[in-house]
C-alpha cells in the first residue's frame, strides 16, 4: 500500500476536498472531506471521483471514503489487524478504567462477526429496551453503559454479514440512545479493514484510534495496515498497545515470551506512533473476562496495566476536549 497523489486527475474543486489517498494493488482509496455537502451532492462527488480515476491504467477499482465532523460523544476506535489479539479485552478494561477515573464513557461492540462484550460484561441474557426504534444502552455495574450486536440478535447466530447490513448494524449501535452526558464512546471494531471500519470512518469519523497487537511480526504487519487506513482518513492513531507480552508461569513464576516481547514498542518507534503500554499474558485476565469480571474493575495486579494505559488515553482525551 502506498500513498498516491491523484490531484492531477480530479477536478480542482474535488481535489481540494481530498484529505488522503492510497493505491494498493490497483485499488485506489480516496478520502474526501464532505462537511456541508448534502446527500445528493455526495453521490455526485463519489461518481465524479470514480469516473476520473477509472481512466488510469494503474487503477482497477476505486473506493471513495467520505468524512464529515459530527456532534456527540468523542468516538475512539479500538482496532487490530488480526482477530484474537485481545482487542475486546482491552476495550472493555480500558472503558472500565476510564470510568473509574471519572470519565463518562460508553462502549460499542462493533465486532459484529464475533461480539464478545456481552460475555465480558456478563450481560448475555439482557435484551436492551428500545425507544423510537433505537436501542437503549445497557447499564453495567462497572459504570460503563454498553451495546453490542450480541444484544440485538439471537445468541449464537452467525453474523455472516457484508456491506450494507454490516454498515446498518454499526449505525444502529452508534446512533442508539447514548446519554447526553456521555463524553467518550470506545468502539470495539472487528479485526481488519472491512465494511464496518469504512462506515465508522465515513459516518462517525472517530477522534482517534488505538491499535492493539501481539508482539509477533504477522500481527504487527496487519496492525500497521489497519493503522494506515485511519491515517489516510485523517483519524489520528493515538497509540499502539502490546497485548500478551510476557507470560508468568503460575507454577514456577518464570517469565517467558510465547509471542516475543517488545515488538510492538519497536514497531511504534519505527512508525513514529506513541506506545501506550503492554499487558502481560495472564490466566487471570482470560478467566476474569470469561466470568463477566473484568480485571480493571478490581484492584488486583492485573488492573494495573489497564489503569496505566487508561491514564495515557485520558490525557489524550483531555487535551482534545
Ligand atoms: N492479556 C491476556 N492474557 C490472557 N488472556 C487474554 C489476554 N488478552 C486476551 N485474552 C484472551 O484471549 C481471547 C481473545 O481475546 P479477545 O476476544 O479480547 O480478542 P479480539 O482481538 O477481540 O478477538 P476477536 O477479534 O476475534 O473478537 C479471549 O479468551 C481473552 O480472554
Amino acid at each position: 500500500m502506498s500513498r498516491a497523489d491523484f490531484s492531477a486527475d480530479l477536478p480542482p474543486e474535488i481535489a481540494a476536498r481530498v484529505t488522503g489517498s492510497v493505491l494498493n494493488e490497483g485499488r485506489a482509496t480516496v478520502v474526501l472531506d464532505v462537511a456541508g455537502v448534502g446527500e445528493d451532492a455526495r453521490g455526485a462527488l463519489e461518481r465524479a471521483v470514480i469516473k476520473a480515476l477509472s481512466g488510469r491504467a494503474d487503477v482497477s477499482d476505486v473506493r471513495v471514503v467520505m468524512t464529515a465532523e459530527r456532534k456527540g460523544p468523542m468516538i475512539i476506535a479500538v482496532g487490530s489487524g488480526k482477530g484474537g489479539v485481545g482487542k475486546s479485552t482491552l476495550t472493555a478494561n480500558l472503558a472500565i478504567a476510564l470510568a473509574k477515573k471519572g470519565v463518562k464513557v460508553g462502549l460499542v461492540d462493533a465486532d459484529i462477526y464475533g461480539p464478545s462484550q456481552p460475555v465480558i460484561f456478563g450481560s448475555q441474557s439482557v435484551r436492551p429496551d428500545a425507544r423510537d426504534n433505537k436501542p437503549v444502552p445497557i447499564e453495567s455495574k462497572y459504570g460503563v453503559p454498553h451495546l453490542s450486536m450480541g444484544h440485538l440478535v439471537t445468541p449464537g447466530k452467525a453474523l455472516a454479514w457484508r456491506g450494507p447490513m454490516a454498515s446498518g448494524a454499526i449505525t444502529q449501535l452508534l446512533e442508539a440512545h447514548w446519554s447526553s452526558e456521555t463524553e467518550v464512546l470506545l468502539v470495539d471494531l472487528p479485526p481488519g479493514t472491512g465494511d464496518v471500519q469504512l462506515t465508522m470512518i465515513q459516518k462517525f469519523k472517530p477522534a482517534g484510534a488505538v491499535l492493539v497487537s501481539t508482539p509477533q511480526d504477522l500481527a504487527l504487519i496487519d496492525a500497521a495496515r489497519a493503522g494506515q487506513l485511519f491515517d489516510t482518513a485523517g483519524v489520528p492513531v493515538i497509540g499502539l498497545v502490546e497485548n500478551m507480552s510476557g507470560y508468568a508461569c503460575p507454577h514456577c513464576g518464570e517469565v517467558s515470551d510465547p509471542f516475543g516481547a517488545g515488538g510492538v514498542e519497536a514497531a511504534a518507534g519505527r512508525l513514529e506512533l506513541p506506545f501506550l503500554g503492554r499487558i502481560p499474558l495472564d490466566m487471570a485476565i482470560r478467566q476474569g473476562s470469561d466470568a463477566g469480571d473484568p480485571p480493571a474493575a478490581g484492584d488486583g495486579p492485573m488492573a494495573e496495566p489497564f489503569n496505566a494505559i487508561a491514564t495515557r488515553l485520558g490525557e489524550w482525551i483531555s487535551a482534545r476536549s
